[in-house]
């Protein structure tokens, strides 16, 4: 958790403490699209946030999306932001991305969320970014029984380089389809269980349970920053009691 008085844009320029470990191009082109800051792999500092916004933050969290290449991060993560979907052509990540900076409504945290490449070339670039990370979205492919069984090692690497206390979750992501679906919803929960991570299934497609992932997330790291909280936060009981009062999101 960084605690700064300073420009939504300076923000974009942190660097993991670990230093400034770039990814080098690939040939493959990187996406980018109007109003996300497209790193290439590189922390490049004097890159503007993608908030232009001169509102001031008190504490920024930084959250990283994880987990094979395909799984969705990427479209998650701009989901969230613009609220839409990128469809066509699947292109990948290269190294690190940093891409929102969000200020949490009513109070002044803000969540810097950085999308990770999957690809295993780039590994030793996200590592270094694991450790000063406050909490890590850890995706799955429903459709991809691969990028399920994935998740032990993922799991693995993240208590070998992330904070002992690092927020974590997993999602099981792309529930919209349906008639592609390998790894039940059951499945997912039951390995949940088994590594005692708050879990559920998302869309970056549909939208199903995308903000209420990132929201979870983000009053968990508020009420661990509390000195002295009122109440216990339970992140996988917010999580059920919000999808049962929306009444949606279990596909
Ligand atoms: N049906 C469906 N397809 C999705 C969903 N999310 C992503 N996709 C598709 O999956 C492919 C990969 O998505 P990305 O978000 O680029 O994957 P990524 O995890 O960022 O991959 P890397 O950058 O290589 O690590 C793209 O073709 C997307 O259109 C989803 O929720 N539902
Ligand atoms: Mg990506």
């Amino acid at each position: 958790m960084s605690r700064k008085k300073a420009a939504k844009g300076k923000a974009a320029a942190s660097s993991p403490s670990a230093g400034s470990p770039t990814g080098k191009g690939t040939g493959k082109a990187a996406r980018s699209s109007p109003g996300i800051v497209q790193m290439n792999g590189v922390v490049h500092p004097s890159r503007p946030s993608i908030s232009n916004s001169s509102e001031f933050y008190d504490i920024a969290f930084k959250v990283m999306l994880v987990g094979d290449s395909g799984v969705g991060k990427t479209c998650l993560l701009v989901r969230f932001k613009d609220g839409a979907f990128l469809a066509g052509s699947f292109i990948s990540t290269v190294g690190i991305d940093f891409r929102v900076m969000i200020t949490l409504h009513s109070h002044s945290h803000s969540l810097q969320i950085w999308d990770t490449a999957g690809q295993e070339r780039f590994r030793s670039v996200t590592h270094a970014y694991y450790r000063d990370a406050n909490a890590l979205l850890l995706l799955y492919d429903v459709t991809n029984k691969t990028s399920f069984d994935n998740i032990q090692a993922w799991l693995t690497e993240i208590h070998e380089y992330a904070q002992q206390d690092v927020v974590l979750m997993l999602l099981g992501n792309k529930a919209d389809a349906t008639h592609d679906r390998v790894v039940k919803r059951e499945d997912g929960e039951r390995l949940a269980k088994e590594f005692g991570v708050p879990f559920m299934e998302t869309s970056a497609r549909s939208g199903l349970n995308v903000e209420l992932a990132f929201t979870a997330v983000a009053k968990e790291l508020k009420h661990r920053s509390m000195k002295e909280p009122s109440e216990k936060f339970q992140l996988q009981e917010y999580v059920n009691k919000e999808m049962k009062s929306t009444g949606c999101c279990r596909s």
